[in-house]
């Protein structure tokens, strides 16, 4: 069986080293390319050697354009406008695109979708397994107890982190609010100083932290009198992303224009 070319974006930061690596690792890819921003001090470094494996023959460029024919598909784990940027360059050139970025605004993530109707894009705020699993129990818990109870969602993530509340509690919000029939938009509460009043049951509140380490921690409580549910993810390595986003490549390959989630990739739905 013919091995799926990727492309990685981002590819000397914190993502795109253990993106790497699960490329290197994974018998049915082949790292074709590897993409950081123009400027950066480590063009021409061999992608193998930043991740101390030794050389592979793909050194780190700043413009797809130069590796247009070495990849069928682009995983993106950048920035929101470096992003977006790179959508239309794939729809251009018909290259499916797994797309990890957080932080979009509205304005961004319509984008996406418009772009989406040119060539097949997986967008997942979280690619780790255990995270789409908890997507889905949220939708049970929100069922059963998310009516009268008080819902609040907590993450926590390292001290680079750049966006708040993460994609995936954003994304937790979504799931809970549709689940319920409320709009996230309306009822979302993003942290509480002062003089706060009483909690209103009707909303969902959010809790960051940003401290060390911290791989990424998610937590969705539904508490009432006399009883709450917790339920949390921790991830212990940026590996479980990497895989996921390796999962994503694979099933992009093959697959009809669109937008797509993770849990399509993994088969939740
Ligand atoms: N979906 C998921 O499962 C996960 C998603 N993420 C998300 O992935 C994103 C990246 O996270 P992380 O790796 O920790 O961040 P880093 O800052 O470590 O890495 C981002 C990399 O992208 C580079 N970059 C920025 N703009 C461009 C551009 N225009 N072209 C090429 N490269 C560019 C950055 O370069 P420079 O440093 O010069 O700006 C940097 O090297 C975040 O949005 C994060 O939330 C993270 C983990 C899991
Ligand atoms: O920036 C990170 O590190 C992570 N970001 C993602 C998010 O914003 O949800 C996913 C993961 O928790 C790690």
């Amino acid at each position: 069986m013919e091995k799926v070319r990727v492309a990685i974006v981002g590819a000397s930061g914190r993502m795109g080293r253990t993106l790497i690596e699960a490329a290197l690792a994974h018998p049915q890819i082949r790292l074709g390319a590897a993409i950081e921003r123009a400027g950066s001090t480590l063009m021409g470094v061999d992608a193998g050697d930043l991740v101390g494996h030794g050389s592979i023959g793909v050194t780190l460029v700043d413009n797809p354009d130069l590796v247009r024919d070495d990849f069928d598909v682009l995983i993106d784990f950048t920035s929101p406008d470096a992003t977006v940027e790179l959508a239309v360059w794939c729809a251009t050139h018909g290259k499916p695109m797994a797309i990890g970025t957080t932080g979009f605004n509205s304005h961004q993530k319509g984008r996406i979708a418009e772009l989406a109707q040119d060539l097949p894009i997986v967008l997942a705020p979280n690619m780790a397994v255990g995270v789409n699993l908890l997507f889905k129990l949220l939708e049970t818990a929100a069922q059963v107890m998310g009516e009268y109870t008080d819902i609040e969602i907590i993450e926590g993530h390292h001290r680079y982190k750049k966006d708040a509340p993460s994609g995936t509690a954003l994304r937790m919000g979504e799931v809970i609010a549709d689940t319920l029939g409320r709009d996230l938009e309306e009822c979302a509460i993003y942290g509480r100083e002062g003089i706060t009043e009483e909690r209103d049951r009707q909303t969902i509140a959010f809790s960051t932290i940003r401290a060390g380490d911290i791989v990424g921690e998610h937590t969705a409580l539904f508490a009432d009198i006399g009883e709450r549910l917790e339920i949390t993810h921790k991830a212990s390595s940026r590996m479980t992303f990497a895989n996921g986003a390796m999962r994503a490549a694979l099933w992009l390959a093959s697959r009809e224009n669109g937008l797509y989630d993770m849990q399509q990739v993994l088969g939740f739905k």
